[in-house]
């Protein structure tokens, strides 16, 4: 072989029409066998002049002296021996295997002044350590969308909207003194003709003997002995004590609204703290004056029913 010099030889592969030589790649490794495998085809072409020993020397010959002088004349790639120091020192990650199954991105950082990363599929172990420490390199285009998740809402935020406790929706009219109580009705569904009016009609008829003493009988001093005998029970009339005066809650049982037996509880005894527990505010006088047997006395001031006269 005759030795020339590398641009020579360089020249007339241009001269020739090698595309690896016309247009060389800056991504893909240049290796002299690429190249030989271009000059066999051309080579292979039989003449007729050439024996076949000489056709083979001739192409061995040629091909050896134009991968040697295409390793001389073609620098090898920036991306193969132009390594960033950070990804070279990682050949200890190249070496053992990695669970890895899946490909990754890798960055292929390039030194030609233009720090912007580029990425392509691949299962290097060493590609994800490339990547992480390109981006704490801060190589970033600023202009390029960042990759960070968005920040949950804040937690106050989360648990009003979703926790919310029932009554206190935002759409609900603000209290008022006509929400109901917390404490529940204990009243009772009353038999037809036992409404209030009705009450009030039989109380005020005068033909009415409501006291059931007999017509024109007295008010009575009643002494505690009276009293507990009228219980209610075994035929006998239930009287109560309110605000030091007896009556005959006989008559107003059906009418009462918190029921009999609650009405009864005071039947026989002075009802008048049971009565302020539970509903101070009805006025008792008004509603059972026709029901007024008479005053609640000691047990010696018991004397005639013209005292009791003068209770009026
Ligand atoms: C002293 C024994 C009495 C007891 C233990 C008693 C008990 C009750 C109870 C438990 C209620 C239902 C309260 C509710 O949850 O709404 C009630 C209602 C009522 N009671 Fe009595 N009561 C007594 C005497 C009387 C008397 C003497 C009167 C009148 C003559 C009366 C008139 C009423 C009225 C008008 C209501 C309805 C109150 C309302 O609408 O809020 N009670 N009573």
């Amino acid at each position: 072989a005759i030795w020339r010099p590398p641009f020579i030889q360089t020249l007339l592969s241009i001269w020739r029409g090698d595309p690896q030589i016309q247009q060389p790649s800056t991504t893909r490794r240049s290796s002299p066998a690429d190249i030989t495998v271009e000059h066999e085809e051309e080579e292979n072409q039989p003449t007729a002049t050439m024996t076949s020993r000489d056709k083979l020397s001739s192409a061995t010959n040629r091909r050896s002296a134009t991968a040697a002088a295409d390793r001389v004349a073609m620098p090898p790639s920036k991306l193969v021996t132009e390594q960033p120091t950070e990804i070279s020192t990682n050949s200890q990650a190249n070496s053992s295997p990695s669970p890895q199954t899946t490909p990754k991105a890798t960055a292929s950082v390039q030194l030609n002044g233009d720090r912007i990363p580029s990425f392509s599929l691949s299962t290097d172990p060493a590609s994800a350590a490339a990547i992480a420490r390109t981006v704490e390199a801060n190589t970033w285009p600023s202009a390029l969308p960042t990759l960070s998740a968005p920040s949950p809402p804040p937690e106050s935020l989360v648990r009003h909207q979703y926790d919310r406790q029932p009554g206190t929706s935002t759409l609900a009219p603000p209290p008022t003194h006509s929400s109901k109580p917390a404490k529940p009705s204990r009243k009772v569904t009353l038999e037809p003709g036992r409404s209030p009016l009705d009450w009030a009609r039989l109380a005020n008829n005068p033909s009415s003997d409501l006291r059931n003493l007999g017509p024109g009988a007295p008010y009575l001093r009643v002494t505690p002995s009276m009293l507990r005998r009228q219980t209610g029970r075994k035929g006998k009339d239930a009287w109560t004590v309110l605000g030091g005066r007896v009556y005959n809650i006989t008559p107003y049982l059906p009418f009462h609204p918190g029921g009999e037996p609650e009405l009864l509880r005071a039947a026989g005894r002075d009802g008048s703290k049971l009565f302020g527990e539970i509903h101070p505010w009805v006025n008792y006088e008004t509603m059972l004056s026709s029901c007024l047997i008479g005053l609640l006395v000691e047990e010696h001031e018991a004397k005639s029913t013209g005292e009791m006269d003068a209770m009026d």
